[in-house]
């Protein structure tokens, strides 16, 4: 098998494909193989219910690693932020490719930035962490729930449904309508989803040829921010079930490259907020988002609920 076609498991969504057709160029770019796409429908997909219902972003990835299970398909592809923080000893994570920007993207109607849309107009997201960065904007956005693909999503803002809608900016430029957003967010007032923007390349553990074979597809500074932002969310989600975001990035420092690692964990409406950061070397990502995260922790991350309490922040 190890000359025969590959077969890539994807989910049918146009991100999702698009998605996967990039890592099946880089596959027959780099490893001169051919590949061959493998649609997989997720519950994630069929079901319209909100994601915390049918089990959060993780409904995204079993179906997908079940069909890798079964033989179905050799390489699955996942945006990298739908993947859950608990590692699955049958699965590795074989390449983490060249990430897009990972920052979040309004997009409005008439042009509109937030800070120009009038108090009380209606912003759509289904993330808990964009809902709760929003409302710490202190902007009087209402924040309203909203589920489907992107074109769905955008749609509601044509139709005068919503005034806006928050998305990955990532998934915009891949599927070619960045146009469309009118304002990219800042990181430091709202910070993306840890391995937002990056795509996850997984085989079968015991498939160490290809295994191998697709390392040569992984960046490191790509693979070294995505550690430490989801060794950050690991870490939280043992002590906090706040929303979490964090953001590596990769900078040239006095000795050689450094890895810059800001994250921030809020009560779901907002007003109480840990915010931090720290900086280290690319082969301690796992130890420094960790390290951050327990840093969060004693400043009171695990205790941020829509009540105010004495030991956090205030906003
Ligand atoms: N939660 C759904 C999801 N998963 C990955 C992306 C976009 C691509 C990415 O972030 O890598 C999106 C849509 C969005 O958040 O706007």
């Amino acid at each position: 098998m190890s000359d025969g076609v590959i077969r890539i498991g994807t989910r049918a969504s146009l991100l999702a494909t698009t998605q996967s057709r990039l890592v099946a160029d880089l596959i027959e770019k780099h490893l001169g193989r051919e590949t061959e796409l493998v649609e997989v429908t997720t519950e994630g997909d069929r079901s319209s219910a909100s994601l915390a219902t049918i089990g959060g972003t993780g409904v995204f990835v079993s179906a997908l690693r079940e069909a890798l299970f079964a033989g179905h398909v050799d390489v699955a592809v996942h945006s990298l932020k739908d993947l859950p923080t608990a590692p699955d000893p049958r699965i590795e994570l074989a390449a983490v490719p060249p990430r897009e920007d990972p920052r979040d993207v309004v997009v409005a109607r008439d042009g509109l930035t937030l800070g120009e849309l009038p108090v009380g107009s209606r912003v759509g997201t289904g993330a808990p962490r964009r809902a709760a960065q929003l409302h710490a904007l202190g902007l009087g956005l209402e924040i309203v729930d909203i589920r489907g693909n992107v074109d769905t999503r955008i749609g509601k803002v044509r139709s005068g449904e919503y005034d806006a809608v928050v998305l990955a900016r990532a998934g915009l430029a891949r599927i070619g309508r960045l146009h469309e957003a009118t304002e990219v967010l800042d990181p430091l007032q709202v910070l993306p989803a840890p391995g937002q923007g990056a795509l996850a390349v997984e085989c079968r553990s015991l498939d160490t040829e290809l295994l191998s074979d697709l390392a040569v597809l992984d960046d490191a500074g790509t693979r070294a921010a995505v550690t430490a932002e989801r060794s950050v969310l690991a870490t939280l989600e043992g002590g906090c079930s706040a929303p979490i975001g964090a953001m590596a990035e990769v900078a040239e420092g006095d000795d050689g490259l450094e890895l810059w690692v800001r994250a921030v964990a809020l009560s779901p409406d907002g007003t109480l907020a840990v915010r931090m950061s720290a900086t280290g070397t690319l082969q301690e990502a796992a130890d420094l988002g960790a390290r951050l995260a327990r840093d969060m922790l004693a400043e009171g991350a695990g205790e941020l609920t829509d009540a105010p309490a004495e030991t956090v922040r205030r906003q």
